[in-house]
């Protein structure tokens, strides 16, 4: 695993965004995506950079990891939105190239089935990836099955507590999701997780240097070729494997 360190959550979303620019700029095709708070700071650095250099995105395809089930794509805390207000409104992606699950669909587990053979055909060049406190990746949570394939999986109530920010109420979370599986995102090509925050920081330890378990889902990581972890010092604070540093401004 290749880790660079930064000294906080602004220098670690303009690493981020440094680095897929570099790929977008080589003509990247399909570029896996990730929601949650980790990158939003990325998504606006990378907004600005494509917009500052007049970069057309025409060509990509973009293939998001997950969607709560139950929410259609209008809804504000679909992941439909969050990828509207946070990047696709600023760039020129065609929208028929932006694919995320459907979560209003009539049989969530078909909508799995299909966008599974969807990712599959498409194939990735990079996956972005966040990680949750318990060291899901995607919406895998702990147990899940560390060669799985996109499914409907239940949310863990750690998760459901920490999505709570984003909604009015905990009781208006989904408790279920469509998630590309553990085994889908192994599949790309290559691989960029980012971090932040004390909070991560056994999370990314145990992903960096714990026995691969089911129980970390994001331990899987360390058997991909072409894993980059961007994070920042908190997030990186337990974690004892040598790693360059990001110089910042
Ligand atoms: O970036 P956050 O909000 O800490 O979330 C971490 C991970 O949890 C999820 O939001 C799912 O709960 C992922 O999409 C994300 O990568």
């Amino acid at each position: 695993m290749n880790i660079i360190e930064t000294k906080n959550y602004e220098d670690m979303s303009e690493a981020a965004a440094g680095y897929v620019w570099l790929r977008l700029q080589s003509g990247m095709r399909v570029l896996g995506l990730a929601t949650g708070g980790t990158p939003i700071g990325f998504y606006e650095r990378l907004t600005e950079r494509i917009n500052t250099h007049s970069h057309s995105l025409k060509d990509l395809t973009t293939v998001n990891l997950d969607e709560y089930i139950g929410l259609g794509a209008a809804h504000p805390n679909s992941y439909h939105v969050y990828m509207q207000e946070h990047f696709f409104k600023h760039v020129d992606i065609p929208p028929q190239q932006t694919y995320l699950p459907d979560g209003k669909a009539a049989s969530p587990e078909k909508e799995a089935d299909d966008y599974e053979k969807l990712v599959t055909e498409l194939g990735i060049d990079l996956q972005l990836l966040g990680i949750g406190a318990n060291g899901h990746i995607g919406f895998n949570e702990p147990g899940s099955p560390l060669d799985g394939r996109s499914r409907v999986v239940d949310l863990t109530e750690e998760t459901i507590e920490a999505n709570a920010r984003f909604f009015e109420k905990e009781e208006q979370v989904p408790r279920q999701a469509v998630t590309m599986g553990i085994g889908t995102i192994m599949e790309a090509e290559e691989i960029l997780l980012l971090a932040s925050g004390a909070e991560k920081a056994e999370a990314v330890r145990d992903m960096i240097e714990g026995p691969v378990t089911e129980e970390v889902p994001a331990t899987v990581l360390q058997r991909h070729p072409n894993v980059t972890v961007i994070a920042d010092r908190d997030a990186l604070s337990l974690t004892q494997a040598s790693r360059s540093v990001f110089p910042g401004k």
